[in-house]
């Protein structure tokens, strides 16, 4: 019996192809992986490698052609209550306010409820978010910024055991994401949830994520590496970046995507241990003898110099 809150096994995802004689797509295989209670996971990789396949899987919306997926022991065969999606495009009720999206959601979490503690608990959410003055506004007439804010109080008052996140930020401007990341950021280390997103955003996935998974190209891809953000928190967008760990990570990742995710690809994978690199101190690796030393000696720079300073080392054997 497994530990894990989450527990991914052997999973693969085949998608017949539009002729008979030819093979079908194997998206991802071999793909196995945990989530421990409150931790807060981000995958990132290539489009097409299968990220919103397994967060489908993880939602009960879709299944695995092969492998298991089982969280807190019991095997998940379809959507529940107990775990919260919110995908890029919103996905509110167009009829309904701000206020009557989020109420739906937590009336049919706690039916019990009287309708003054539905408004309340909804309400307590909005506000969280800063839509306290819009909550009787319908989607139409709310910026994309507010839509999705509302989706993201949806999601957090029903107070899922694992939260699902598909790229929610992804539409918004710059200046209207960092304020939602804030936010969300604020509602987690509150009510510390399970999380898992997928994001394309690199710096995004360092400020919020404990760990990141690293998904090599499809088809046949996999989940190559867990990299362990150990940047403390709480973190401030503002600030992260002067970590004299930010730019060693952030280069690691951008590395991975841009050089190695499409090498990685044909490296056979037993798909049990997760990787994540152990920072090395430039200075150290010179002299070929210290592998974990957990601060470089020189402040990071965003220079080429600092680019895959790390040692791999394996971790977390299922
Ligand atoms: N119903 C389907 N039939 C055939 N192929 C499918 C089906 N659904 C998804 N795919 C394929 O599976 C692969 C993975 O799709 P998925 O949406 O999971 O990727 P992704 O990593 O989330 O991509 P993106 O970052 O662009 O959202 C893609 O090549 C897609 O074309």
């Amino acid at each position: 019996m497994s530990h894990a809150f989450v527990e991914v096994q052997k999973a693969a995802k085949r998608f017949p192809s539009a002729s008979k004689e030819a093979e079908p797509l194997t998206v991802f295989e071999n793909i196995s992986f945990q989530l421990e209670k409150g931790e807060f996971v981000c995958i990132i990789g290539h489009s097409g490698c299968g990220k919103s396949t397994i967060m489908n899987a993880l939602a009960g919306l879709d299944q695995f052609s092969e492998g298991s997926l089982v969280m807190e022991n019991k095997e998940i065969s379809g959507p529940g209550l107990e775990r919260g999606v919110v995908f890029q495009n919103y996905s509110l009720l167009p009829w309904l306010t701000a206020l009557e999206n989020v109420r739906f959601g937590v009336r049919a979490r706690w039916k019990t409820w009287s309708d003054r503690e539905v408004t309340d608990h909804s309400m307590k959410y909005l506000d969280m978010v800063g839509l306290k003055e819009v909550v009787d506004r319908k989607p139409s007439q709310l910026s994309g910024g507010m839509r999705q804010r509302v989706s993201i109080a949806r999601a957090f008052a029903t107070k899922p055991k694992l939260l699902l996140l598909d790229e929610p930020f992804g539409a918004l401007d710059a200046l209207t994401r960092g304020v939602i990341q804030d936010e969300l950021i604020n509602i987690w280390s509150q009510d510390q949830q399970t999380v898992f997103m997928i994001t394309h955003d690199v710096d995004e996935a360092i400020l919020l994520a404990d760990r990141i998974f690293l998904m090599t190209n499809g088809p046949q891809a996999r989940i190559a590496e867990a990299v362990e953000i150990d940047l403390p928190r709480p973190r401030q967008r503002a600030s992260i970046v002067k970590h004299p760990h930010f730019y060693t990570i952030r280069n690691y990742l951008v590395d991975f995507l841009v050089n190695r995710s499409g090498e990685l690809r044909t490296q056979e994978f037993d798909g049990q241990g997760l990787r994540y690199p152990t920072p090395v101190n430039p200075v150290q690796l010179a002299t070929a003898e210290a592998t974990t030393v957990s601060t470089p000696a020189t402040p990071a720079t965003e220079s080429q110099e600092n680019l895959v300073k790390f040692t791999p080392k394996e971790v977390r054997h299922g």
